[in-house]
């Protein structure tokens, strides 16, 4: 049992240290009640808790406290029991006041040494007691001799030997960090002896507790500074009085990383229960960390985590409401704030206004989109028709066909398509229209039938020099005039067409399973396009009017090869090696002609 309890329980053997602390703690808040209710001086001046690490040479480690400390009968019965403690009430409920309440935290001592010894001598009055227990389950208790009693201080002494696992150094350094990691925001005075042999106090008043006012921010954001590692973009009070829980939300100055979690630290009492605490704030606040204090929480028996009870649901729900709170202020009073605010967790910010009407209602008018008439907030497009694309892709094949004034959205990225949706119901008047390079294509006209046999002529040749590339040529009208030519993509019919290029190459068992995904591709989205790639020539513009009258074979093919180039170029789409070996041909065949004209050869 007590293997199960000191090594199983607690992820780290340096919580034996919290354990210690905690217990000194506790006893001088016992002894601070107890002299109150003798009638005795309450007076703390002098009393703390001593922190001793090991000395160079010597190995043993001591926590010392002025605290209550403990009779023959309770060494007996609080010492010798597993499970057995004096911070519950009659009805076995957790005392408010003490830090512990399991019966169990001693134990732990039993994870750094195997051997731990407690002298303590009791306010209540008798002797000093020495309890001696040992990993083996075995103890010893020694009432000490009067003489010997009197020389000692009211409190207990616990004593322990280190095992000698060299990474559990203890070295005044070592216990110096982890003391103030754990302690310094405790109401007791906690010293530790430094390397010189100075009792040095390591007490820190919790600023994250105090209401943030403007005498006090500097200080808080100090405190911030070193809890998040930069400045942060903004603090926000925390406040649940049920769970008598006090803190600070400190906004991030910059992106998580996505999938990233949330944390936030809680203080039990001021000791500090985990850093990386995921159950206290809600699931969407990853854009900032909270550190708080509460007195109403409960840990877990190992004090690394808190029990998911009602009194966590509410702290978690308070502290996301004061967050949303403050993000729908600054909506509101600091517009230009709130958009640096957005720009920086724009990803996080879209994840909390897909579940909250509320927020999306704030947060939408100022999400910024790319649009093919250059990058917009959303704001100016709600109340009447947001047009946009699905993916990327096919947003940089319609984009160079909008006009100015009739921007489509690229709503290729994550929560995009979810978020424009959510819209027409938040903001009057919304609609919606996806536009896809198919329906756009669909809109465009058909040459007159007076150009009917220069078209089919052109679509011949054409077709016929690219036709190393797998691109398919057609002839339409579209505005604006000015773009001579779309490279149009069909994903369904690209993938089919790598499929096939996979298959050539591959050996009989590796073609049987390309054949079975194509029938299942095929099963899903029925027939693809005979080609996935096509080049749709603009009618209307000059360029490729002049095209049709070329006669210049070798001169009519370049051009061909350039204006897919630029169609291709100009979708953004990853170069093939087929377009890619496009391109070194067409561009040496300029160069070329720019260095020796005539000559078709460098000179
Ligand atoms: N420094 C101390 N001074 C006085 N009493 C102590 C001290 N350390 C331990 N005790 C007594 O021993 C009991 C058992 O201590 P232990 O640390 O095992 O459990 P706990 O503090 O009661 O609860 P938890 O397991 O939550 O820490 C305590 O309830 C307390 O009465």
């Amino acid at each position: 049992m007590i293997d199960l309890l000191s090594r199983h329980i607690y992820s780290s053997p340096h919580v034996f240290l919290r354990e210690l602390l905690q217990n000194a703690r506790d006893a001088m808040v016992a002894r601070g009640e107890w002299d109150s209710r003798e009638g005795l001086q309450p007076s703390v001046s002098g009393r703390g808790v001593l922190v001793l690490p090991c000395r160079p040479g010597q190995s043993e480690f001591a926590v010392i406290d002025d605290g209550i400390g403990l009779t023959i009968d309770e060494v007996e019965e609080l010492l010798a029991t597993v499970g057995s403690s004096s911070k519950r009430d009659m009805f076995e409920l957790p005392h408010r006041d003490y830090l512990g309440q399991f019966g169990i935290g001693l134990l732990s001592c039993f994870m750094v040494s195997d051997r731990i010894s407690v002298t303590t001598r009791s306010a209540k009055g008798g002797s000093a007691v020495q309890w001696v227990g040992s990993t083996d389950g075995t103890f010893t208790v020694r009432r000490l001799s009067t003489a010997e009693s009197a020389r000692r201080r009211i409190g207990t002494e616990v004593r322990l030997i280190p095992s000698a696992d060299p990474s559990m150094s203890l070295d005044s350094e070592t216990v110096t960090a982890l003391v103030r990691r754990y302690a310094r925001f405790l109401d007791v005075p906690i010293l530790v002896e430094d390397a010189q042999g100075r009792h040095v106090e390591v007490n820190q008043h919790p600023v994250f507790i105090d209401e943030i006012t403007a005498g006090n921010r500097e200080a808080i954001e100090a405190f911030g500074r070193g809890f998040i590692g930069a400045t942060p973009f903004d603090m926000v009070s925390l406040r649940a009085p049920s769970t008598s829980t006090r803190g600070v939300a400190f906004i991030l100055p910059f992106a998580q990383p996505p999938g990233s979690r949330r944390s936030g630290a809680v203080h039990l009492g001021g000791m500090l229960v985990s850093e990386r605490s995921e159950e206290l704030t809600p699931n969407w606040l990853v854009f900032a960390r909270v550190c708080v204090d509460s007195d109403g929480l409960t840990p877990t028996a190992s004090r690394e985590q808190l029990v998911e009870n009602d009194a966590l649901l509410e702290t978690r729900n308070a502290i996301g409401a004061a967050v949303r709170e403050w993000i729908l202020e600054l909506a509101a009073e600091r517009p230009r704030r709130f958009a640096e605010f957005v720009s920086i967790h724009e990803m996080s910010l879209k994840g909390v206004a897909l579940h909250d009407d509320e927020f999306a209602r704030c947060l939408l008018p100022h999400l910024a989109f790319e649009t093919s008439s250059g990058r917009m907030e959303l704001g100016d497009l709600l109340g009447g028709v947001i047009r946009y694309a699905h993916t990327v892709d096919e947003f940089r094949q319609v984009a160079p066909l909008m006009p100015l004034g009739r921007p489509i959205l690229n709503a290729g990225h994550a929560y995009d398509v979810e978020i424009l949706e959510r819209a027409p119901a938040l903001f009057a008047g919304t609609t919606l229209e996806t536009v896809t390079a198919k329906s756009e294509s669909e809109r465009f006209g058909t040459p007159p039938a007076s150009d009917r046999q220069r078209v089919l002529r052109l679509v011949e040749r054409a077709g016929a020099v690219l036709s190393d590339s797998q691109v398919a040529v057609i002839v339409r009208l579209f505005e604006p005039s000015e773009v001579a030519a779309l490279s149009v993509h069909d994903a369904g019919a690209v993938r089919r067409a790598e499929l096939e290029g996979a298959r050539s190459v591959s050996d009989d068992l590796w073609k049987d399973v390309l054949d079975r995904v194509d029938a299942i591709a095929l099963d899903i989205a029925g027939p693809p396009l005979r080609s996935g790639l096509q080049l749709c020539l603009n009618w209307n513009n000059q360029i490729v009017r002049s095209l049709a009258e070329m006669s210049d074979r070798a001169a009519f093919e370049e051009a061909v090869r350039l204006l897919n180039l630029q169609a291709v170029l100009a979708s953004h789409r990853p170069l093939r090696p087929v377009d890619r070996a496009m391109v070194a041909r067409s561009f040496t065949a300029i160069l070329q002609r720019t260095i020796a004209p005539g000559t078709g050869r460098p000179r």
